[in-house]
């Protein structure tokens, strides 16, 4: 069906790290992610899930498995296809915000769309857009170093949804804020991401968090389980 995002089948993923030996992290892990669907990944420490988030986001490969996005199943594509793919229809969020020191907040979110061949225009209006839609409008002239942390963070999903990606994957995107903030911030981000068709998956070890998505799925022994 059309209206799947991401689809990951059967995916499989062993470490070969020195000692102890082999790590297998994942062991068939199956995901179907709708088309505006916000789904939580939990998951202990170690569990694998930013392995399982590079995966879908195209940063790396399964031994076994398939990574479908949009219908498309990128099994054995080149770098070339992988990159345009995760380019254009995948949008990552980290637990540091990793925006480029030198420039504004509105600069982070324009220069992406830029290299997407997007005109200056178009791109300022959308970054001022998404900016105002997370509440730090009046942050578009500032540098990273100038702002707070959880300012920093609502910028970088501005960033991760500049260029209007199908599936967002977020690894622990309040990790870094204090209960207090983590909570304002992730609120702001499922606004963004609400009636926009994005489907977003996202890791964190909060439940209450988790709670306020879709569905909540929890990677346990490699696979993922339904909660
Ligand atoms: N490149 C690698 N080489 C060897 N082992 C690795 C590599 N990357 C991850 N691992 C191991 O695979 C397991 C899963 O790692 P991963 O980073 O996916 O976990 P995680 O659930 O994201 O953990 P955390 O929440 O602590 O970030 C861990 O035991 C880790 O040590």
């Amino acid at each position: 069906m059309n209206d799947v995002s991401l689809r990951l089948s059967g995916l499989s993923k062993t470490y070969l790290a020195g000692t102890p030996g082999e790590v297998q992290v994942l062991r068939g892990a199956d995901l179907e992610l709708r088309a505006g669907e916000t789904v939580a990944l939990v998951a202990p420490s170690g569990a694998g899930k930013s392995t399982l988030l590079h995966i879908a986001g195209l940063l790396d490969t399964p031994d076994t498995g398939t990574v479908e996005i949009g219908g498309q199943d990128m099994t054995g594509k080149g770098d070339r296809r992988r990159t345009a793919t995760r380019r254009s229809d995948v949008g990552f969020v980290y637990q540091f915000h990793h925006l480029l020191p030198e420039f504004t907040a509105l600069e982070n979110i324009t220069l992406p769309q830029l290299a997407n061949g997007v005109t200056e225009r178009e791109a300022r209006a959308r970054a001022q857009d998404l900016l105002g839609r997370v509440g730090v409008a009046n942050r578009a002239d500032h540098r990273p170093a100038a702002m707070s942390g959880g300012e920093q963070q609502r910028v970088a999903f501005c960033r991760a949804l500049a260029n209007k990606p199908r599936v967002l994957l977020a690894d622990e995107p309040t990790g870094n804020l204090d209960p207090a903030t983590s909570d304002q911030v992730f609120a702001a981000l499922v606004d963004l991401v609400s009636g926009t068709g994005l489907s977003a998956l996202i890791a964190t070890h909060n439940m209450e968090l988790a709670a306020r998505m879709d569905r909540m799925l929890r990677l346990d022994g490699g696979m993922l389980i339904e909660d």
